[in-house]
């Protein structure tokens, strides 16, 4: 098994209820993002898959729906929080539609890191799945 990884940033404000008193005014963050994705075989020029092409499925994700919005105004936030766990859902979901419509179904997220800070981050790892 072979594992790659990507890192992008983004900035972005939420309002949280109901986790710390602080978190339920209006602020921001710039959070940092990791994406791991995973896969068996190599191809003919002995990658896994290019790394520019995984660049691209993670901006496309990050650049293009959460850098400098209002993420709690976003529909995917419309009925839940956009906690740094819910947002590494959010990442890894939309990722991985677009490396399978883009790229290669054998290619699966296999982990998302969103640091909200140098020093606190939510990790989440997609339900284990059989590879393609
Ligand atoms: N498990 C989670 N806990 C918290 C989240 C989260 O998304 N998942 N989010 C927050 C808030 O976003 C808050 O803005 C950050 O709070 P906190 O780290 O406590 O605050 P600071 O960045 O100011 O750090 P200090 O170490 O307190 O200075 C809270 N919790
Ligand atoms: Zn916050």
């Amino acid at each position: 098994m072979f594992e790659l990884k990507v890192k992008t940033r983004f900035a972005g404000a939420h309002q949280l209820a109901m986790v710390g008193r602080k978190c339920e005014n209006l602020h921001g963050h710039n959070w940092q993002v990791e994406v791991y994705v995973k896969g068996d075989q190599l191809n003919d020029a002995g990658v896994l898959a290019d790394f520019g092409d995984i660049k691209r499925a993670v901006r496309s994700v990050v650049d293009g729906e959460l850098d400098h919005k209002f993420l709690n105004e976003l529909p995917a936030f419309a009925d839940t929080q956009p906690t740094s766990e819910r947002i590494a859902i959010y990442i890894a979901d939309k990722v991985q539609t677009y490396l399978d419509k883009n790229v290669d179904e054998k290619i699966v997220v296999s982990r998302v890191m969103a640091w909200e800070s140098d020093d606190a981050c939510a990790i989440y790892y997609p339900a284990p799945i059989v590879m393609k």
